[in-house]
């Protein structure tokens, strides 16, 4: 595999250069902690301990095999499933999650590989989809298209989204637009944390390069990203930290700016040794 220059910002800049190197903790608070996570079903033991922190700002890709975990955690993370055990933190406070609404109050917003989008509705309505703005009151009141029109416009100009048109529906849009329109609605409703589950997987070049474009700019408007992803190239070039997760347990978590596609390969597989206390 080819190693892919690694990012250098914020805190993962300012860890060591080693093999061993992690963002350094202390620097800042971090967004999540979570701490011993534990959920099975039935006989499985999807998570069996898993430690994991966010720090704000950050992009931190979530890897791991097939069955590792990773989609189970991040349920766990928006309210779909209550865990067995552990904790998760939200700005140092612990929550308890009992739907996914609770999670949508803090900020967090998941886009899943479905995207969710509605084809025959025109993007500015998939944009406010449950958020819609009205005018009027009482029984009088009708939906603001021209704002919600305008607004969109600015959301996705402000993310630098290339969609020509809000008025033209997504069916009209291709795969790279539709997972642009998806992230930025995230985003907006969003805020503090957005989750993506393989953003790129059914993606070609250009518009995968479309939507880490889009990743790099939330991280300037200062949303924390959790980033599924099996492209090794992709973490490299757009993750702070990754944690990798196996058989349900936090493997390791590295620097992005002190690691190679080749070491978090092992680290998944298990061929290379992950950290005692990752
Ligand atoms: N609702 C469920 N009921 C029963 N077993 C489940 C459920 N959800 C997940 N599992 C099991 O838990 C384990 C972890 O699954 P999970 O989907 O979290 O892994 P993953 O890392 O996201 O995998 P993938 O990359 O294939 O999506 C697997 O053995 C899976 O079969």
């Amino acid at each position: 595999m080819t190693d892919t220059p690694a990012r250098a910002t914020g805190v993962s800049a300012a860890a060591p250069a080693s093999q061993d190197a992690a963002p350094a903790d202390h620097v800042v608070s971090p967004l999540v902690e979570i701490t011993g996570l534990r959920k099975s079903f039935g006989a499985v033991h999807a998570l069996q301990g898993v430690d994991l922190k966010l720090a704000p700002g950050e992009v931190t890709a979530l890897l791991g095999d097939n069955g590792a975990g990773k989609s189970t955690l991040v349920r766990c993370l928006t309210g779909v499933h209550p865990p067995d055990a552990g904790e998760i933190r939200f700005r140092g406070e612990q929550i308890r999650f009992h739907s996914p609404d609770d999670a949508r109050q803090l900020g967090i917003e998941t886009v899943f590989q479905t995207l969710g989008l509605i084809e025959d509705l025109p993007v500015w309505q998939n944009l406010y989809l449950n958020h819609e703005l009205t005018r009027g009151f009482g029984p009088f009141q009708l939906l603001d298209k021209k704002s919600m029109i305008a607004q969109s416009r600015a959301i996705l100009s402000r993310l630098d989204v290339n969609v020509p048109n809000v008025r033209a529906t997504v069916r009209r849009m291709s795969g790279g637009q539709r997972q642009c329109i998806a992230i930025a609605r995230a985003a907006n409703w969003g805020r503090t944390l957005v989750i993506m589950d393989e953003p790129t997987a059914a993606l070609g070049v250009r518009e995968t390069a479309a939507v880490e474009e889009l990743i790099d700019r939330l991280r300037e408007a200062s949303v924390t990203v959790l980033l599924i992803s099996h492209d090794m190239a992709q973490v490299l070039r757009v993750a702070d930290t990754a944690y990798v997760l196996r058989r349900g347990q936090t493997a390791a978590r590295r620097a992005v700016c002190a690691t190679t596609g080749d070491e978090l390969v092992g680290l998944i597989t298990g061929a290379v040794l992950g950290d005692a206390h990752a």
